[in-house]
């Protein structure tokens, strides 16, 4: 049966289905042969390589003949019909009640009988297919309401036993970093292996280091997920705790993404070529390549979760790259938008020009710092890598603030830069024109674009339950 079938509306004037015309000729010969008996199940057809939850989604090779949920609305959003109304499909082995079945296998997936003022007509149900169990990689077993909140309180405890402000910065950052290296290697072209939100990082891979500070034996969060969440995906825990950190640290705790949260992801145990995915601080080719052509997002997704190196810091043994974005290691564990005010408001001098380390600096202890991928969001670095971004600050003593090429302005993008969108929305997430604590734009955009990033290329996702 092909997919234009789906839409193809058969329609009986008594309404009453004497006819299964829209079936393909072949399924209408397994319904036959398929007599129905007293037996409860007698409609659904066993799966052998599908896990997951019949109420919550369908085995796609017995096209979701076992589903036995309560999704009740079609694909062109009729409501279903009780099953008993058609004399050909007596109630018998579909559960009470009007939801979308596949009796016995006869359709491509779920459907049901509609109505649509007309006649009786049906149509296919976007019932989700169940995860399909493939050998050597984990699948993921029941994340319900009740262990997302433990994850929201066991990282709390791990974090307020922390007892100093790098350390606990660096803790929370790298939590968010972990979960960014994780999906930051998708790419969407790359069918047979689009990686993504799969649990799997090289960390032994010099794009990773610092990340085995994080997840290793002796590391409290992976401590954590060995003595107690070991049964879900590590792809799923790493969202998790990853949300549980940027709830923590928002403002007032209002940034709570558990409504965005869907679990289901299966954990890799081998991602060879990851980290060639992953970006380089070179500049705006790196989050080009990796943000809008690999995973698919836009500029106003990218910025956004830029906007996450607002916690934590770079350190000199891991990147070469050393400070924090925002003021200090306590502003580092607050997330906020803080880190676009910086680019914007602070005189960076580049640091190490020439070097692969180059990056830029401000104030004399040269612990706050941009990467030319941060920079390159709202100045034109490309070609000119040894600009001030500001050349009219003065200290006090009269020194300019740039103390470098202080009259050497990095320029700005031009409005003919399709670059010019990453500025937009630097822009747009500092809240307003002046100075203000409006991080609901940022709020907002970074919602939708984590989103996208940890569900990129995952169809078969739920959404978190009571129960499961
Ligand atoms: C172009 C993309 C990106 C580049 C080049 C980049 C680069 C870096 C570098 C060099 C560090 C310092 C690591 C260290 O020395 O320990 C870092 C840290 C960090 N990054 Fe990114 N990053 C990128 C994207 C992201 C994204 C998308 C997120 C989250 C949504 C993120 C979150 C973080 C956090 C929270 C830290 C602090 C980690 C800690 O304190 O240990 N980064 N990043």
């Amino acid at each position: 049966e092909s997919d234009s079938d789906v839409n193809r509306l058969i329609r009986g004037s008594d309404k009453k289905l004497s006819s299964l015309a829209s079936f393909a000729e072949e399924d209408i010969d397994v319904f036959k042969e398929s007599p129905l008996d007293d037996e409860h199940d007698s409609r659904r057809l066993q799966s052998s390589s599908c896990v997951g939850n019949d109420m919550m989604c369908g085995c796609s090779d017995v096209r979701q003949s076992d589903y036995r949920g309560h999704f009740s609305v079609t694909r062109s959003g009729f409501t279903c019909m009780e099953w008993s109304m058609a004399d050909s499909f007596p109630n018998q082995g579909l559960e009470d009640g009007a939801f979308c079945r596949n009796p016995n296998g006869v359709g491509q997936k779920a459907w049901c009988f509609v109505e649509d003022g007309n006649g009786v007509m049906w149509d296919y149900c976007d019932v989700p297919n169940c995860q399909v169990e493939s050998s050597g990689d984990i699948t993921p077993g029941c994340f319900n309401t009740a262990r997302y909140n433990d994850i929201y309180a066991d990282i709390e405890e791990i974090k307020n036993s922390i007892d100093n402000d790098f350390d606990r910065s660096h803790f929370l950052g790298g939590i968010v970093r972990l979960v960014a290296h994780d999906f930051m290697d998708f790419d969407a072209s790359n069918k047979r292996k689009p990686m993504g939100p799969d649990g799997c990082l090289l960390f032994d891979s010099s794009m990773n280091v610092g990340l085995g500070s994080i997840w290793c034996d002796s590391c409290p969060l992976k401590q954590l997920y060995d003595s107690k969440y070991s049964d879900l995906s590590r792809a799923d825990f790493w969202v998790a705790a990853g949300n549980a950190v940027i709830f923590l640290t928002s403002i007032n705790n209002s940034l709570d993404l558990r409504n965005t949260f869907y679990w289901g992801r299966t954990t890799l145990d081998s991602c060879p070529g990851s980290d060639s995915r992953l970006p380089t601080t070179a500049g705006c080719q790196d989050v080009e390549g990796v943000f809008l052509e690999r995973m698919g997002l836009t500029w106003k997704d990218a910025v956004a979760l830029l906007g996450a190196h607002t916690l934590g810091r770079g350190q000199k043994q891991f990147s070469g790259h050393h400070g924090t974005w925002v003021p200090n290691d306590k502003d580092a564990q607050v997330f906020d938008k803080k880190y676009y005010e910086e680019l914007f408001r602070r005189a960076w001098t580049p640091r190490g020009v020439g070097t692969e380390d180059q990056d830029w600096a401000t104030g004399s202890s040269q612990d706050k710092m941009m990467l030319n991928t941060d920079m390159c969001l709202i100045f034109d670095i490309d070609n000119d890598k040894s600009c001030c971004s500001r050349t009219s600050m003065f200290k006090p003593n009269g020194q300019n603030r740039c103390e470098i090429n202080e009259d050497r302005e990095c320029m700005m993008y031009s409005a003919d830069n399709s670059r010019i969108e990453a500025t937009k929305a630097v822009k747009r997430y500092l809240g307003g024109s002046g100075p203000n604590s409006n991080n609901v734009p940022f709020y907002n955009a970074f919602t939708i674009a984590w989103f996208k990033a940890t569900t990129n290329g995952m169809e078969t996702l739920r959404p978190l339950q009571d129960t499961c």
